[in-house]
């Protein structure tokens, strides 16, 4: 009989070299200094899953993956031989040696599926069975609850319509506190990304000369003006569920800082935002007089145009772990609704200059893209107001959060894409300047 302990010793052993080719390993910035293996499971016959803890210059953190026993073969969650027992195991309501599978109340779920991997560039591994099932499972662990699941059940106790429902998952605990291996959810097949749908009506326009936005066969406003109603709704719909708060001294202060602290540290790693520090500084302090207008809530947090779905049913919010980049007290503090409203407000901006990054100065096109950016703005901000309070009311706050979103887009193109850094950049040049 193998020992899986020491199957896992020699798979250890050989980490350092296979995880920085993984898409979902989150510390190719660094040397791996070790690795160790922090919790071995023998899951089912041939599945052993494997909690370890990767440590690097200045971070130590924790990240799961599963062996074969009999061969020994590494990151079998992906094979569709092997991971077909996730999905029975929390049909089942199965438990292996403290990992818990589970469904949700009232969820009867088919079993006997295999998972393909969805095979899109992403952070963790989301794994497709049939066409009726999602498991996205975390690849990198946090203690605590995974804010993804805990967001996901309390829509779905209010019944909110623009999720995709959560089914089930599959939890664990490291050092006493729980910890979520991943999340069940129903599966869309029809689903497209708002970021696809989005450009391709960019596109549309860039090819078309003489027309406007409005005259373009793939004119995105529509869809724009049902997404604003959508994430108005989940906005009402979590603030159902979990509540609200007013924007105390405290909470102010802390939103405050963090804008100020954020301006600090990308200036320093990023010297092309200097020239604009000063102005920024002065709308993050002027926001203080603003924040508390509006009440503090449960948000989605890191809401952009690749973090909605289009499908039959309407438009969907995914993905409700929040800013990769933020702290976890960051992620589960109450914050403004306006911040997601900047933040798709953002991504439309984005949206429309995608197709200019890397090409020479091109007034005419950069007219245009301008066009679509505000006539998409504005119906997104006209979708909202059907549902909630007009985001456009306090212009201001909003302001000072796309400013922030933006700086935080700079830390990020910077790290992963600097050849984009142009696009955050120019939108708070114009907007340190007067402009919209
Ligand atoms: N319920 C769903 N139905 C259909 N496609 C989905 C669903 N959930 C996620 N996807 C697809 O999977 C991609 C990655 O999902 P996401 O939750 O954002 O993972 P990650 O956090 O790893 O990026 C999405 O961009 C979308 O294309
Ligand atoms: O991986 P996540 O979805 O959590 O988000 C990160 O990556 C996004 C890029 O994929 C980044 O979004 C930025 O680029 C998008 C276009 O690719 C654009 O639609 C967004 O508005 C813009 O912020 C996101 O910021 C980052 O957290």
């Amino acid at each position: 009989m193998i020992d899986p302990h020491e199957l896992v010793d020699k798979l250890v052993a050989s980490l350092p070299d296979l995880l920085p080719q993984a898409r979902w390993f989150g510390g190719k910035d660094k040397p791996i200094t070790a690795v160790r293996p922090l919790r071995t499971t023998v899951v089912h016959d041939d599945l052993v899953h494997v909690v370890i803890e990767v440590e690097q210059p200045g971070r130590t953190e924790n990240y799961q993956g599963a062996l074969s026993l009999s061969t020994g073969a590494w990151d079998v969650l992906l094979d569709p031989d092997h991971n077909g027992v996730l999905l029975d195991g929390i049909a089942a309501g199965y438990e292996a040696d403290g990992i818990v599978f589970a469904h949700e109340p009232g969820t009867e779920l088919r079993t006997g599926l295999r998972g393909r991997p969805i095979g899109v560039e992403q952070s963790n591994t989301s794994l497709i069975y049939g066409q009726q099932y999602i498991l996205k499972i975390f690849r990198k662990l946090a203690r605590g609850e995974n804010r993804d699941l805990v967001m996901h059940r309390a829509l779905r106790s209010v019944g909110c319509e623009h999720i995709a429902q959560p089914l089930g998952s599959i939890s664990t605990e490291l050092d006493g506190e729980p910890v979520t291996l991943a999340m069940l959810q129903e599966f869309l097949p029809d689903a497209v990304e708002g970021w696809d749908m989005a450009k391709t009506s960019v596109r549309d326009l860039m090819a078309e000369a003489d027309l406007h936005a409005f005259e373009v066969g793939g004119d995105f406003a529509g869809e724009a003006h049902r997404l604003g109603s959508a994430v108005a709704k989940v906005h009402a719909d979590l603030a159902e569920a979990l509540g609200t708060q007013v924007a105390d001294e405290a909470a102010t202060d802390r939103a405050i800082a963090g804008m100020l602290r954020r301006l600090g540290e990308v200036t320093e790693a990023v010297p092309e935002l200097a020239r604009y520090e000063e102005p920024l500084r002065t709308t993050f302090e002027e926001a203080r007089q603003h924040i508390g207008r509006i009440p503090i809530q449960h948000i989605h947090g890191d809401l952009h145009l690749g973090q909605v779905l289009r499908t039959v049913q309407g438009w969907l919010l995914i993905d409700f772990e929040g800013e990769p980049a933020a702290s976890v007290e960051d992620r589960l503090a109450l914050r403004s609704p306006l911040r997601d409203v900047a933040g798709m407000l953002r991504s439309f901006d984005y949206a429309a200059r995608q197709l200019l990054v890397g090409q020479p100065d091109d007034d005419q096109l950069a007219y245009r893209a301008m066009e679509w950016t505000k006539r998409n703005r504005a119906a997104f901000c006209d979708g909202y107001a059907e549902v909630a309070a007009d985001p456009r009311d306090n212009a201001p706050l909003l302001r000072a959060f796309e400013l922030d979103k933006a700086v935080y887009e700079v830390a990020y193109e910077h790290a992963n894409r600097p050849e984009w850094l142009t696009v955050p950049l120019s939108s708070i040049a114009r907007m340190t300047s007067g402009g919209e």
